[in-house]
């Protein structure tokens, strides 16, 4: 008997899948979660189907009903945030001291945000001496949107609320490693009034998410995915002409100068690689820090992190969870080793802990390398999980150059007391997102994503509402009409 069923929501109706059958296990003792069965092509084609139906309702709905549906939801959302909060916990492995603050209350200020947007989403007039033109934002239609395991919630209401708002109908997948929210979501919005078809839901792995991006019903595709996994989706949604946002992965630079406040400096580092056990994808994984400050920094960095709680993820008192799944953790303990071998020096962690955890999970200490060098395995490639890179730095062109030397672009960030070298710095920094003298905050009104391999469109703020609507072009002729024939 599991605990929880992994179901679709099709055309308002929770149903099991037609496929195989599927389950996913809690990361903290390797326990199953949930069972149920992946979604076929068929009921791909289903989800698809009662989109483009409902998409001719939700089209035609005045902007302040689509807003008053996503403003109910979010308080729907909002009422469940302990229970939604301890499912993401169970189903991510992430703390509950975490998932409590930030998963649903992200997802719900997200849904409010475009909630707030929703009737403001305009063309403009363009006059031309006696003609006029105008312009229309239009829904771009049926969006397949796909998700990492992360942050299931979070990424499930970051692409529906921007969506839905601009009146476009939604087939959600969310990744197959973590399939239980996304119901939550749908089942907010159908109780807060959204018609049935609108939103929906489909389980699977890869090949469920293929079956969705090639339907010829699926107008764009939002992608939230390894930068690899991108590369593929992209160039099958090219094929079909179809719209996308790519948010991916990333090995994103922290820069600390020698003026920095090195407390703040080692608050940024840990906030950027140890929250969710590392596995955040604008983490900034490669630290350069001066030379001057470096043993200052390290010395605070391992001194304030070498007591991090690692554990059971549903005790308060649990800073760091396990890793999501047996997959990823062999992926991070392998980096580890890597590190070792290739010279890198651990100063803090380097090792998987079983000691005092619950059996069967997948624990990994939060990990610090220093004396690391740039072509270092562990410093080029995204792990994806709590390993640092520490690296030194003499001059502020350097620190930029070697920030920018990767094929990744997601974010990056910045420690200095003297502002205009922050704003000097970020300015040449080839990242879509950076913070000066904190890391990791992403509020609703901020734009969110990538450049380089990192990714394509934006997510957040009123960014996004170029990602889900289309300009229709109306020219308007008020005289007569001249013709040269
Ligand atoms: N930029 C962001 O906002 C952001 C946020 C969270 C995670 N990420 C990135 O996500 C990655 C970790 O997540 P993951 O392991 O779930 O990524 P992944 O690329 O393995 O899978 C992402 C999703 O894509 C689906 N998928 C895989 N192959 C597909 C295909 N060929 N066609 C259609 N769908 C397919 C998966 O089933 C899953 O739902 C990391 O690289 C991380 O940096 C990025
Ligand atoms: C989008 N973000 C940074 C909140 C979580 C990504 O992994």
């Amino acid at each position: 008997m599991t605990l929880y069923q992994i179901r679709n929501f099709i055309d308002g109706k929770l149903q099991p899948g037609n496929g195989v059958a599927m389950t996913t296990l809690n990361p903290a003792n390797n326990a199953v979660l949930a069972s149920g069965f992946e979604s076929t092509a068929g009921d791909v084609d289903a989800a698809v189907k009662a989109a483009r139906k409902g998409l001719a309702i939700w089209r035609a709905t005045p902007s302040a009903q689509r807003a008053r549906v996503l403003f109910k939801a979010a308080q729907i959302l909002r009422d469940r945030n302990d229970e939604l909060a301890l499912v993401e916990t169970r189903d991510t492995g992430r703390a509950i001291q975490e998932t409590e603050i930030v998963d649903v209350v992200s997802g719900v200020e997200c849904l409010e945000y475009f909630a707030g947007v929703a009737g403001s989403i305009t063309g403009e007039h363009i006059d031309l001496a006696g003609n006029f033109a105008y312009t229309r934002r239009e829904p771009v239609g049926v969006c397949a949107a796909i998700g990492a395991w992360n942050y299931p919630i979070q990424i499930a209401c970051w692409k529906a609320a921007p969506a839905l708002a601009c009146g476009n109908a939604v087939v959600y997948k969310p990744s197959e490693v973590t399939p239980l929210s996304a119901i939550a979501v749908a089942q907010a919005l159908q109780e807060a009034g959204l018609p049935d078809g609108v939103y929906n839901v489909v389980q699977g792995a890869r090949e469920c998410g293929a079956a969705l991006v090639e339907h010829p019903g699926v107008d764009k595709v939002s992608l939230t995915g390894s930068a690899q996994t991108g590369a593929k989706v992209a160039s099958v949604a090219a094929g079909g002409m179809k719209a996308v946002t790519m948010e991916l992965g990333g090995k994103s630079p922290m820069i600390v100068f020698e003026d920095a406040d090195l407390d703040n400096a080692v608050s940024g580092a840990q906030m950027a690689n140890f929250y969710s056990s590392g596995q955040i994808c604008s983490n900034g994984t490669r630290v350069f820090v001066h030379e001057s400050v470096k043993e200052a920094f390290l010395e605070k960095l391992v001194a304030r992190s070498k007591n991090l709680v690692l554990g059971d993820p549903e005790k308060p008192e649990t800073q760091v969870g396990p890793i999501v799944s047996k997959a990823q953790f062999d992926k991070i303990m392998s980096y580890i080793e890597i590190g070792k071998k290739e010279g890198a020096k651990v100063v803090l962690g380097g090792d998987a802990v079983t000691e005092n955890m619950p059996r069967g999970g997948y624990y990994v200490a939060p990990t610090v390398f220093a004396d690391c060098t740039d072509d270092m395995t562990i410093v080029r490639e995204e792990i994806f999980g709590p390993v640092m890179s520490v690296l030194t730095f003499k001059t502020e062109e350097e620190a930029i150059r070697r920030a920018n030397d990767t094929e990744y672009g997601l974010a990056a960030g910045v420690f200095t007391r003297d502002l205009s070298r922050g704003h000097r710095v970020v300015a040449q920094l080839e990242a879509g997102t950076c913070w000066i003298n904190t890391y990791n905050i992403t509020p609703i009104e901020m734009p969110f994503g990538g450049v380089k391999k990192s990714g394509v469109g934006r997510e957040n703020s009123r960014a996004a509402i170029d990602h889900y609507t289309r300009v229709k072009s109306v020219y308007v002729e008020t005289g007569d009409v001249e013709a040269p024939y």
